[in-house]
């Protein structure tokens, strides 16, 4: 097994840097370059030297022992100076000890995962902890990076390895009598956990949502005041606004965070019948995205004014341009008013909708559970035909627990690993 070493900060300067060396030889290059090595898990301030006995920095060194660290192999970290200067110099120094090389993106991770430091979907949490951008985001990474997911794998894996067992029993006893009936027991097991795995894929759609981002539509007739408002959310001039009807074509889309929630905002096409071809496609796209949505934000020229589109649950239906607030439902893009009270509905509707959220949060994670809730059917339908069907019954239960273990990672993880990693840079 290789040592590697990498930068695992951000390029560029900094106050700090810090330099992550993992494998059998990460002491010796610790000593090698601090003199010796400090205590493990103690931070240790020492003066960093290359080959020549030049200094290249005074850093903090700390060594975590084999069994006791991220990767679960030998490892230290350097906290060096944030300089581009010493970075250089030090990553130098490394690569001229013998065994040792540059790590490739995300070999730390990979190698905490051959070793079951981390578990597959808490990679998985791992990556979106590091590509969180708003407070929804990194609340949910963070629970499945805390191995959540897994955690409740293994507790329905065991109740599924409980009955398949139960009904193995009742195959070895086949030729004599058998004490008890097991089916009882084995299909409240079996329905006990479908009722949870249902309940994980039902919360998925909404982490996902967290991960990528709610998408509320700003839509209405044309002139309402859309791209005013929009770029006023946005705090720029995203879109185009003028004083004639029809001036937003296309969808504008800007990310924003809402209150800790990621959302994508969207600016259409004004809804009217038209003879324009351009003018019409737009409106179809409106129509469309906007329909899809997670929340619609209507907004309306005057108060009465006809919504061309029907409000659906959690919509908000504004009059726009009400400058100074006569009306109570109304918004002003150009004086702000209206503004904080719709960025809180939003909001609330949203992060309403996200507690419903499950730890489930990929379609890969979704995949295997749905696998799992169909071999758990079949099953239970074996179970219900009698017992000699008991060995069609168990072996239906071990493809569930088979599906289990490939949510989690035990099986089958090389073909997922390579679209994994591909999101995590060198260092992580
Ligand atoms: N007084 C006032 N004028 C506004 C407000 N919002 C927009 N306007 C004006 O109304 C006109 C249309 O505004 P837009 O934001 O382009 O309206 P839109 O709904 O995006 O229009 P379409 O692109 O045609 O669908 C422009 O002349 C804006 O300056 C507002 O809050 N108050």
């Amino acid at each position: 097994m290789d040592t590697i070493y990498a930068l695992a900060t951000a390029r560029g300067k900094a106050g700090v840097a810090v330099v992550r060396i993992s494998g059998p030889l990460a002491f010796l290059a610790v000593e090698k370059l601090a003199g010796d090595v400090p205590s493990p898990r103690r931070t240790a301030l020492r003066v960093l030297k290359n080959s020549e006995g030049i200094v290249l920095d005074e850093a903090l060194v700390i060594c975590f022992e084999k069994g006791a660290s991220f990767t679960g192999e030998e490892s230290a970290e350097l906290q060096l100076h944030g300089s581009v200067a010493i970075i250089n110099a030090v990553l130098q120094s490394l690569s001229e000890i013998e065994g040792l090389r540059l790590a490739e993106a995300g070999e730390f991770t990979r190698r905490a995962l051959e070793n079951e430091r981390l578990d597959l979907a808490q990679v998985e949490g791992l990556a979106d902890l590091i590509e969180a951008e708003t407070e929804a985001q990194r609340r949910q990474a963070l629970k499945v990076f805390s191995g959540a997911l897994g955690d409740k794998a293994e507790r329905w894996r065991s109740s599924l390895l409980r009955a398949a067992a139960l009904i193995e029993a009742t195959i070895d006893f086949a030729d004599e009598e058998v004490p008890t009936d097991v089916s009882p027991e084995v299909l409240d097991l079996i329905s006990r956990t479908m009722t949870e795995l249902e309940a994980e894929i039902a919360g998925s759609k909404m982490a996902e949502r967290i991960r990528d981002g709610f998408e509320v539509a700003i839509v209405g007739p044309p002139n309402a005041g859309k791209s005013t408002l929009l770029n006023a959310l946005a705090g720029r001039e995203a879109a185009i606004t003028s004083e004639f009807a029809g001036t937003t074509r296309d969808i504008i889309e800007v990310r924003m965070d809402l209150k800790g929630l990621p959302v994508t905002l969207l600016d259409t096409a004004g809804l009217r019948e038209t003879s324009d071809v351009v003018e019409a496609i737009g409106i179809d796209r409106a129509r469309n995205r906007a329909a899809q949505a997670d929340l619609r934000v209507i907004l309306l020229p005057s108060e009465g004014a006809d919504p061309e589109m029907p409000p659906q649950e959690g919509d908000l239906v504004l009059v726009g341009k009400d400058d100074q607030g006569a009306l109570s439902n109304s918004v002003s893009g150009k004086t702000g008013h209206g503004i904080d009270a719709m960025v809180s509905h939003i909001a609330l509707t949203l992060s309403e909708r996200a507690s419903d959220a499950s730890t489930a949060i990929r379609e890969r994670h979704r995949i295997a559970i749905q696998d799992a809730l169909v071999s758990m059917e079949s099953a239970r339908n074996e179970v219900l035909i009698g017992a000699d069907r008991a060995e069609l019954a168990a072996e239906e239960l071990r493809r569930a627990v088979y599906a289990l273990n490939c949510l989690v990672g035990r099986i089958d993880v090389e073909n997922i690993l390579g679209e994994i990693f591909s999101s995590f840079c060198i260092g992580k």
